[in-house]
C-alpha cells in the first residue's frame, strides 16, 4: 500500500491517492471525516482552524460505500482558499492583480530559507505554501482509512498528549478513558489538573507572544507478533514507524516503550520476561513497546514523540531579508500557538498508515475476508509455536 498527497495550504484543496487498500471493506466519507474532526480540535490552535471544516469528497476506488481494490481518491477542500485567490493564483483568471506581498525574511525553525535556497524560489511563500502542516490534514485522512481497516482486523489504535511545556500528565497505560471531541479547549491529556496546567502553559505562551512543543503517545492494541523483519535495517517496522513520525512537521524526537529511560535502567527492568498460558505467549512487561528485533511481539506499540515549539512568533526573532541581507525580524504569518494536541491525532494517522501497510505486506491479500483469514491463521499458529 501506498498514498501520494499534493496540496498547497491556501490552494484550492489537497488531494491524496492512496493504493493498495483490499476490496470488499466498508468505507464512507463520515469513516473519515470523524477522524479529520479530531485533528481541527486541540488548545492553542490559531484562527485558521476556525475557518476551516475538513471534510473529504471520496472520487474513485469506493462504490456504494465499499472499497473496490483499485486507487483511493480523497479530496479535502481549503475552506480559506477564497480569501487567498490573488496570493495563490493557482487560476491564471484570479490572477489579476500582480502579488504584493512578497516575503523576503525568513523565519528560523521553518522551511522558508533552505527550501528557498534549493528550490531557487526568492518569495519565499512558494516554499511555506506546502511544507504547512496544512498537508497532515491529508495525512490524517490516510490514516483514518487504515484506522477502518485495522478495525476490521480487530486492532485498535489510540493517542493522547502526555506533555506541554513541563506539565506532565503521568496516567499509566492503558489510556482508553481519553475523551475524544474537538473541542478548541481540549488538550487531549488524561489528568483534568494537568490538562488545565497545559492550557495556563500554552495562554502564556502566545501572551508572551512565543510558541511550545510537547511530547504526544500512541498506543496500538492486539497487533499480531512478527510484524517486521530482523533481517534487513529497511525491513525494520519500528524503525519505519520512527521515519513515519519524525517527517510529521515539527516532529524532533521519537522513542518506544520505556524510551529515553532505558538509558539509566539496568537490563534487568528493560527486557520484557516471556510468559505462556492457554492464549498463547506474553510478556510480564512492556517497556520494549511492542518491538524486538525490529518486529512486533505482540505486546501494545507504545510509541512516545515529541514536537518542537512552533516556528512562527508573534514576537519574531532575529533573521535576514533574501533581498537586502539586511537583519530584520523574521516575517509573522497568522499561526498557531501550540499544535500539540492536533498533531498528536497526526500521529496516530501516520502510525495507522505503517501497521496497516506491514499487515498487507505480510498477509498479502486482496480482499478484506481473505486477509482477515489469513491473519487467524496466522494467531493460531504463533499461538501454537
Ligand atoms: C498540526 C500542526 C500545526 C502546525 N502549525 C504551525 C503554525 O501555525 N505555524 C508554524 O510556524 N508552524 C506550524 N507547525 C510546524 C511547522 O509546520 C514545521 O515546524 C515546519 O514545517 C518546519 O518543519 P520542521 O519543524 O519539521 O523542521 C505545525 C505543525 C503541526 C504538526
Ligand atoms: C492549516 C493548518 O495548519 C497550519 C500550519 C501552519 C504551518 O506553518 O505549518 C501554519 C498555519 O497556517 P495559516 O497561516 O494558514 O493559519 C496553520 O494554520 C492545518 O493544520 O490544517
Amino acid at each position: 500500500m501506498r498514498f501520494l498527497t499534493a496540496g498547497e495550504s491556501h490552494g484550492p484543496k489537497l488531494t491524496v491517492i492512496i493504493e493498495g487498500m483490499p476490496s470488499n471493506m466498508q468505507l464512507t466519507s463520515d469513516m473519515i471525516n470523524q477522524e479529520l474532526f479530531k485533528r481541527q480540535g486541540g488548545y492553542g490552535r490559531g484562527r485558521r482552524m476556525q475557518i476551516e471544516k475538513d471534510t473529504v469528497e471520496i472520487t474513485s476506488g469506493v462504490r456504494h460505500g465499499v472499497t473496490l481494490g483499485s486507487p483511493i481518491t480523497l479530496v479535502i477542500k481549503n475552506d480559506d482558499h477564497k480569501h487567498w485567490l490573488k496570493v495563490m493564483g493557482v487560476n491564471p483568471k484570479d490572477d489579476i492583480e500582480p502579488v504584493k506581498r512578497v516575503i523576503t525574511k525568513p523565519r528560523p525553525g521553518h522551511a522558508d530559507l533552505v527550501g528557498g535556497m534549493k528550490y531557487r524560489h526568492r518569495d519565499l511563500r512558494n516554499v511555506l505554501e506546502r511544507s504547512s502542516a496544512r498537508e497532515t490534514a491529508a495525512r490524517v485522512s490516510v490514516g483514518a482509512v487504515c484506522k477502518v481497516l485495522l478495525s476490521q482486523l480487530g486492532i485498535d489504535i489510540f493517542s493522547r498528549v502526555v506533555e506541554i511545556g513541563g506539565a506532565r500528565d503521568n496516567t499509566d497505560y492503558p489510556i482508553h478513558t481519553i475523551k475524544e471531541n474537538n473541542d478548541t479547549n481540549d488538550v487531549r491529556c488524561i489528568d483534568d489538573n494537568v490538562a488545565q496546567q497545559m492550557r495556563d502553559i500554552i495562554d502564556l505562551a502566545k501572551s508572551n507572544g512565543d510558541s511550545i512543543g510537547g511530547e504526544v503517545q500512541v498506543i496500538v492494541e492486539n497487533v499480531p507478533a512478527g510484524l517486521g523483519s530482523y533481517v534487513h535495517y529497511d525491513r525494520k517496522l519500528d524503525g519505519k514507524v520512527a521515519q513515519s513520525v519524525i517527517s510529521i512537521n515539527a516532529f524532533k524526537a521519537v522513542s518506544f516503550g520505556a524510551g529515553y529511560d532505558m538509558k539509566h535502567l539496568p537490563g534487568s527492568q528493560v527486557q520484557d520476561p516471556i510468559g505462556y498460558d492457554k492464549s498463547g505467549y506474553y510478556r510480564l512487561s512492556n517497556q520494549l513497546g511492542g518491538f524486538e528485533g525490529g518486529m512486533t511481539n505482540g505486546m501494545p506499540i507504545i510509541v512516545n514523540a515529541v514536537m518542537k515549539p512552533i516556528p512562527t512568533l508573534y514576537k519574531p526573532l532575529d533573521s535576514v531579508d533574501i533581498n537586502t541581507k539586511e537583519a530584520y525580524k523574521a516575517s509573522i504569518e497568522r499561526s498557531d500557538s501550540c499544535a500539540v494536541p492536533a498533531a498528536s491525532i497526526v500521529c496516530e494517522h501516520a502510525v495507522a498508515f505503517e501497521i496497516a501497510k506491514e499487515i498487507l505486506e505480510e498477509f498479502q491479500s486482496n480482499d478484506l475476508a481473505q486477509l482477515q483469514d489469513n491473519i487467524e491463521r496466522h494467531k493460531t499458529y504463533i499461538k501454537e509455536f
